[in-house]
């Protein structure tokens, strides 16, 4: 699994999907089926994904749960480092939700990386309804690893 994620850090032409970040991830995964098969692309210096929250990430009736909008937005993030070329790890993420995110309304949401700092990626997103209205914003530091951070042994 971790060959072929290192060879994701390539150039990925504009508008084409990219990759998911490995088969079962929550977020974009294909073969999970709890997950969102969230669909990334290429947009600029950043990444763009039209997505629809279904029935199974429900909070309050109709409205998707604000975890899972996060974890939608996360790994949006996630596809920002094919791009910046580095493994990297969500330190902090934040998330404001200006107005609901509802079931079965296509979003489009957007990334990109606002500066780097050293090991230090500043990012931000936006989450937009079908009008184009903004409904949620975010900002995230990640922090960039060696691939050895995903193999080494915790308790
Ligand atoms: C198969 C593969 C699939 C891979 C699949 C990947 C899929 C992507 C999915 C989405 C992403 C995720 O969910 S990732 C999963 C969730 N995240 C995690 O599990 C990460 C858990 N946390 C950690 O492992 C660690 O805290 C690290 C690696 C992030 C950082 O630890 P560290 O290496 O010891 O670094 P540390 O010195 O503490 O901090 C580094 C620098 O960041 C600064 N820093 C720390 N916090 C902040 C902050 N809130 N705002 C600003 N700056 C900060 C510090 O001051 C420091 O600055 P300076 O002194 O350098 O200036």
């Amino acid at each position: 699994m971790l060959a072929t994620w290192a060879e994701k850090f390539r150039p990925h032409r504009e508008g084409v999907d990219l990759p998911p970040h490995h088969e079962q991830c929550l977020g974009c995964g294909p073969d999970n089926p709890h997950g969102h098969h969230l669909q990334v692309r290429r947009h600029g210096d950043g990444v763009v994904a039209d997505h629809t929250f279904d029935n199974r990430h429900v909070g309050a009736p109709g409205i998707a749960h604000g975890g899972a909008v996060a974890t939608v937005i996360d790994d949006l993030y996630g596809f920002l480092l094919y791009l910046v070329g580095t493994p990297a790890v969500t330190r902090q993420l934040t998330v404001e939700y200006r107005t609901p995110v509802m079931i079965g309304v296509p979003y489009r949401l957007q990334a990109q990386v606002q500066r780097h700092e050293g090991r230090k990626l500043f990012l931000v997103a936006s989450i937009a309804g079908p009008d184009g209205s903004v409904v949620g914003t975010s900002t995230a530091v990640f922090v960039a690893v060696g691939i050895d951070h995903f193999t080494r042994e915790r308790q």
